[in-house]
């Protein structure tokens, strides 16, 4: 279930910057041409103990002893506890206990998900903080769809709506390509706008190897900035981590 718990900076969205512990989960249902996690339920789950010293514990039951050990990697600067993968809200009845423990000892809790289980969200009071990744059409394998489009779109939105409704921090994350649709970016800030006040963060593909996808250039950044920025809040947050060499 679990790939790997480390602590870094926040490499992406509204809390780039802040300190945070990730626990990863293995496995998620979409295959999104430019992700980059592995996408398997093999190995054993790894711990590192000191962030960045790349000495990495493999610890077989990290998942029954999970809450302990963030405890021995807590800090003083830490902001949130995130869970993300792969797609976290497959675990999504273990990431409640654990949401929960999390919250009793003062921790805050933050999911970082594409959002496309809405009822996993229904009565979720606890997570603190949530980023929802906005897929397009573009960021899937024709050959390889496991879901329409359109589908899945309506249950990204559906999931922001079920978190903002429980009281969570949402915002909405979205990767661009230099070929993506401006108009089609415009028209999510638009639908984002109609559930609250929610912010959108737009995230130029990092290039991967093995992938011929150009990121956006500097003209369409600004002006898909310009046309979000008439219905939501909105951020240009590249991964930031990647340029570090930081996990
Ligand atoms: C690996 S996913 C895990 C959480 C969840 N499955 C999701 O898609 O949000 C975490 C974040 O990494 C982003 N990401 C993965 N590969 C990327 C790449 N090559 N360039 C930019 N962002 C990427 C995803 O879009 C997502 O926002
Ligand atoms: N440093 C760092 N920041 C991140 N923000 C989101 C990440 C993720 O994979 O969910 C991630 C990650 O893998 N590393
Ligand atoms: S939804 Fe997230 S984890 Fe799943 S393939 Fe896409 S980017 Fe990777
Ligand atoms: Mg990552």
């Amino acid at each position: 279930m679990i790939r790997e718990v480390f602590s870094s900076i926040m490499g992406e969205g509204k809390y780039i910057g802040k300190r945070f512990i990730f626990i990863r989960f293995k496995k998620c249902p979409l295959n999104c041409i430019y992700c980059d996690e592995p996408n398997t339920s093999k190995g054993v789950p790894q711990f590192e103990y000191i962030s960045g010293s790349g000495i990495i514990e493999e610890i077989p039951d990290l998942a029954e002893k999970l809450v302990e050990n963030i405890e021995k990697i807590k800090t003083p600067d830490l902001f949130a506890v995130s869970f993300t993968g792969g797609e976290p809200l497959v675990y999504s009845k273990y990431i409640q206990k654990y949401a929960k423990e999390l919250r009793e000892k003062g921790y805050k809790t933050f999911l970082e998900s594409n959002g496309m289980f809405p009822e996993a969200v229904k009565d979720a009071d606890y997570y603190d903080y949530a980023s929802i990744d906005i897929k397009l059409p573009e960021h899937f394998d024709k050959t390889n769809k496991v879901i329409e489009w359109e589908e899945l779109y309506n249950k990204e939105l559906e999931t922001i709506a079920n978190l903002y409704k429980n009281g969570t921090e949402v915002y909405a994350k979205v990767v661009i390509f230099e070929d993506t649709s401006n108009e089609l970016i415009e028209k999510i800030a638009r639908d984002i706008s109609k559930i609250g006040n929610i912010t959108l963060c737009i995230q130029p593909i990092t290039p991967i190897e093995g992938l011929n996808i150009k990121p956006p250039a500097q003209k369409k950044i600004f002006e898909i900035m310009e046309l979000c920025g008439k219905y939501v809040d909105v951020m240009f947050t590249p991964q930031i981590h990647k340029w570090m060499n930081m996990l």
